[in-house]
């Protein structure tokens, strides 16, 4: 079986948890209240930054230069995504530069990315794949669903118009192959730790929409 394939059926608990909690459902049908979508925006934003960053000492890690260029595209990738993101999203919700700039992440997004981090600082090109795969494969998988969905609200017709579409098909496949690629060369101790990992990123997916949706703050 493929190793992907594995990691997928291992994680399938905690993705279907994403797909019906509130959060996005709501976007589906237009009734999650634009308080909460903000805050996910805020923290969505502090998120692709550091994603950004991951995807770059994937680049930094890789073997070969063809490897390290398609980490470096998928940088950019992100970039635009997150550029998109503050501008359409930001004007559309009154989001404020001083709202900006004083943001700090609430406890799950701070903690999702730190588990990222520890990867891509501790691991090899593998982990870092590991670690960042549910991010473009989850949101693959909702984008699928939520095709057929036309909620009144524009921002969340947008984000699902986000999601959807081949050009981010080719970039989920990719980083799936390129996954399936490496576990054929590492040890069985190393594809448990790489799968470990991937289950940590699907259940923080599914903490993310929770954090955005409950609108999570640092308790003190
Ligand atoms: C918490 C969270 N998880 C996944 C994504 C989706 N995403 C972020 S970067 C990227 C890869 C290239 O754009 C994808 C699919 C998100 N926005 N926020």
């Amino acid at each position: 079986m493929l190793f992907s394939k594995r990691l997928r059926e291992a994680a399938d608990a905690s993705w279907e948890a994403s797909f019906s909690h509130p959060f996005v459902t709501g976007i589906a049908d237009g009734t999650l209240p634009l308080d909460r979508f903000k805050h996910y925006v805020l923290n969505d934003a502090y998120y692709l930054s550091c994603f950004a960053q991951v995807q770059a000492l994937g680049a930094a890690k890789a073997t070969d230069l063809h490897t390290s260029n398609r980490m470096a595209a998928h940088v950019q990738g992100t970039y635009g995504a997150e550029l998109s993101l503050h501008e359409k999203f930001s004007g559309m919700l009154g989001i404020t530069d001083e709202e900006r700039s004083s943001f700090q992440p609430a406890p799950t997004a701070y903690a999702y990315t730190s588990h990222m981090f520890r990867a891509a600082y501790t691991g090899h090109l593998g982990d870092i794949i590991a670690a960042i795969l549910p991010c473009y494969w989850l949101y693959y998988e909702i984008g699928e669903r939520l095709q057929g969905a036309k909620p009144d609200e524009p921002i969340y017709r947008e984000w699902i118009a986000a999601y959807g579409g081949e050009w981010f098909k080719e970039l989920v496949q990719e980083q799936i192959d390129r996954l399936d690629a490496i576990a054929d060369t590492v040890t069985e101790a190393d594809r448990e730790r790489m799968q470990r990992s991937f289950l940590i990123s699907s259940r923080y997916e599914y903490l993310f929409w929770d954090m955005a949706y409950k609108k999570e703050q640092w308790p003190v």
